[in-house]
């Protein structure tokens, strides 16, 4: 990212509160040439109500449209408060902004069945900020044929490719996803599974806390041959890209079902670990060939436990995280998301259809004027 400049500012603010359902990254951008750069960051963490409110509207429930509902209206309320508090950090007005591009936060991806749904009220949060809001960027990609996701690669491909540098760029969310920068080569990407919302959940059903911190607790058990075997045999880990996927398919459900109940808790934790390891470092192997340089994003990449096993299982890449090529790892998606936020108001294409398997390239989002 790119240091200030003289040019006339153009401001964004993206949002992005993503399926680990850890809380509200909030970033102030500006966009105006040369390059990005970063003006404010801002950290805004769910509370334990929230986050198992949310969990509980991944499973059919009575009454379920009016909880959504009401949780999208909860939520706008927290993106207005990650807002102001952004705002007020970096000293600026909310005329200034052009725009915010708020991801929402996804309760059902269900592009077989033609839709996705990432909720948060963005008419309300237009309201309460008095800022345009541009949300659902999944849905058009969807009714062109695409995936819905993941539409970061889009973003990568214009920030992070380097001419005659094989990259790869691994975002290790709840879901892991990676971009595929080849020179000479039309940007790809795909959704490899599960990074780290099963040994958040497990964490949480044992240790009561909400994620492994450094994959510590991981590190203490042994990782068990069988179930990893058990759950590589998943049919999405083999299927070629576009795929993406959710809590819609990885869930606390899908891994009991692998289990016997004999196992002890850490290598349960410790085989979790390296189902995410395994399947990213497959995914580089086969898709990605000859990569020189891996770079992680995402809360995975403070996770030494994960980033050691993924250095050992791609020996022939660096690993190291986009802190190395000057943008924040934690932040990146965030950015990425006032970024799709000025393409929509530029009326420019932000879909890669090699990515997501959209018919074409389209305009991403709905528009709620200040
Ligand atoms: N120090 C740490 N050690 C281990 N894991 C960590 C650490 N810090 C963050 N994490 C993990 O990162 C997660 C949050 O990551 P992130 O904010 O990238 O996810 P997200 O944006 O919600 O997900 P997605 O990209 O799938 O939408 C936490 O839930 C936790 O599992
Ligand atoms: C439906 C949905 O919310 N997908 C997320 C999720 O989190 C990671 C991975 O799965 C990715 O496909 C996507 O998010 C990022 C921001 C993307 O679209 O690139």
């Amino acid at each position: 990212m790119g240091t200030q400049h003289l040019s006339q500012p153009e401001l964004y603010i993206g949002l992005m509160s993503g399926t680990s359902l850890d809380g509200i990254d909030a970033v102030l951008v500006d966009f105006a040439p040369p390059a990005p750069t970063l003006l404010g960051k801002f950290f805004f963490p769910f509370d334990d109500a929230l986050r198992q409110a949310v969990l509980a509207l991944h499973l059919p429930a009575q009454n379920e449209l009016h909880q959504t509902q009401l949780i999208a209206n909860q939520l706008a309320t927290l993106y207005a408060q990650a807002v102001n508090a952004l705002l007020a950090l970096t000293c600026h007005t909310p005329q200034q902004i052009l725009a915010i591009g708020c991801h929402g936060q996804t309760i059902r991806h269900c592009p077989e069945h033609g839709y996705t749904l990432q909720i948060g009220n963005a008419a309300l949060l237009a309201e309460l900020t008095s800022i345009t809001v541009v949300s659902d960027f999944r849905s058009r990609d969807i009714a062109a044929g695409g995936q819905g996701a993941p539409l970061v690669p889009a973003f990568h491909d214009k920030l992070l490719r380097a001419p005659g540098v094989h990259r790869v760029i691994v975002n290790i969310g709840g879901i892991s996803n990676l971009t595929n920068l080849a020179p000479g080569v039309t940007t790809s990407g795909f959704d490899c599974g599960p990074g780290n919302l099963l040994m958040d959940a497990w964490c949480m059903q044992h240790l009561k806390r909400s994620y492994d911190a450094n994959g510590a607790w991981a590190a203490t058990g042994r990782v068990l041959p069988e179930l990893l075997q058990l759950m590589l045999a998943e049919p999405f880990f083999a299927l070629p890209p576009p795929k993406s996927s959710g809590r819609d398919l990885f869930n606390m459900q899908w891994l009991q079902s692998k289990l016997t109940g004999d196992e002890s808790p850490e290598d349960v934790q410790a085989t979790l670990l390296e189902l995410t390891c395994r399947t990213i470092a497959e995914a580089i192997q086969t898709q990605c060939a000859g990569a020189q340089a891996v770079y992680l994003c995402g809360g995975g990449a403070h996770n030494l436990t994960l980033l050691n096993r993924l250095a050992t299982l791609l020996s022939s890449s660096i690993v190291q995280t986009t802190n190395e090529l000057g943008v924040d790892s934690d932040f990146l998606e965030a950015i990425a998301f006032a970024w799709l936020a000025q393409q929509n108001l530029q009326g420019l294409p932000a879909n890669l259809p090699l990515v997501t398997g959209a018919r074409h390239s389209c305009i991403l989002g709905a528009v709620y004027p200040a």
